[in-house]
């Protein structure tokens, strides 16, 4: 059966969705800053609305979105981030502004190019309502894009989310020419950070052993294509900040979520030495190299995700 569905945010990841809704036969709208239709007239008759903005983008739509009568959507949100001013994951966000809709969050290794090119993926859709996370699984689900659904949404988002950081991390490894022994090092030791802070969070160890977790960031940390990977790569490499995201095609949520994750960590006492080091490199604080020395030269601890 054809739905209406509504995609907010027409970057990379929002044309990519868009495009595979449409080939399995949906009615679909793409909306950005620059159509010329209003949110109004895309949302008029939505089923579903798909937010694909990048985290800064999220709080100003959803503003727009309240003053709209909009019924019983379901909110997909396929953003990947943390709100600087509130500390919010997206799904917190879109939540809190409509109480009584469904939201699913989507979450998986998907760089958008290789999808756009044809390439097998699989996602995740996670959600607190499970029949909503069927129908959106249903809507996407395809020959190419595989789609499992999940019961814990915060850890397929935060996964997601956090998985931007160490890929920063994983760039500069690989701009560092460190090998192939530091790079799995440091993916391993990234993973049991990321669930160290997602159990404190709330989200659930196994959560983050599954597509969204552990699959997003295998596909990131490994991938030239990952805007988060070349940031780092580019640091490493001597580039500034400033000129790596001025030559950035697209958004590297990591920049931004290294940030406000350094600063709930230091409040909350999480123990995260890698998103430290990401922290102090993407403020020149630090070199690259010495980042790599400080991790090494830390206390010696047993292999756990516990501090
Ligand atoms: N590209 C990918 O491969 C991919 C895959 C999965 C998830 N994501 C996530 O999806 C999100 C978007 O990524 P992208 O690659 O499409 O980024 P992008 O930079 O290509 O696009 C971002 C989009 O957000 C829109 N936007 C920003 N601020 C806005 C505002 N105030 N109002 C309305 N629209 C606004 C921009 O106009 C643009 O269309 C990010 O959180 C990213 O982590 C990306
Ligand atoms: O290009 P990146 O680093 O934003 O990664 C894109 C997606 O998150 C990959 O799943």
């Amino acid at each position: 059966m054809e739905t209406k569905i509504a995609v907010i945010g027409a970057g990379a990841w929002g044309s990519t969705l868009a495009f595979l809704a449409k080939a399995n036969g949906h009615q679909v709208h793409l909306w950005s800053r620059q159509s010329s239709s209003t949110l109004a007239d895309v949302l008029a008759d939505a089923d579903i609305v798909v937010s694909a903005v990048s985290m800064k983008g999220v709080r100003p739509v959803v503003e727009q979105l309240r003053s709209l009568s909009l019924g019983k959507v379901i909110f997909v949100t396929a953003t990947k981030g943390l709100d600087p001013s509130t500390t919010c994951t997206p799904s917190q966000i879109w939540q809190a502004a409509f109480p009584a809709n469904s939201v699913v969050v989507l979450a998986g290794p998907n760089l958008s190019k290789e999808i756009q090119a044809g390439l097998p993926a699989a996602t995740v859709v996670g959600s607190n309502d499970m029949a909503a996370a069927k129908l959106v699984q249903t809507l996407f689900n395809s020959s190419r894009f595989r789609v499992y659904t999940n019961d814990d949404p915060l850890g397929v988002e935060l996964g997601g989310t956090l998985k931007n950081v160490m890929a920063i991390a994983a760039g500069a490894c690989d701009g560092l020419q460190l090998g192939t022994n530091a790079k799995a090092a440091l993916v391993t030791r990234g993973l049991a950070e990321i669930i160290r802070i997602g159990n404190h969070w709330g989200a659930k160890t196994d959560t983050f052993y599954g597509l969204s977790g552990l699959g997003d960031l295998l596909a990131t940390c490994n991938s030239p294509l990952s805007r988060n990977y070349q940031v780092g790569y580019g640091l490493a490499k001597g580039k500034k900040l400033t000129e790596i995201l001025a030559n950035l095609e697209g958004t590297a949520e990591g920049v931004n979520t290294s940030q406000v994750l350094v600063h709930l960590a230091n409040q909350q006492g999480i123990y995260i030495p890698i998103s430290a080091q990401v922290d102090r490199l993407l403020k020149e604080e630090v070199t690259p190299q010495a980042a790599v020395d400080s991790l090494m030269l830390r206390d010696v601890k047993p292999e756990t995700h516990l501090p």
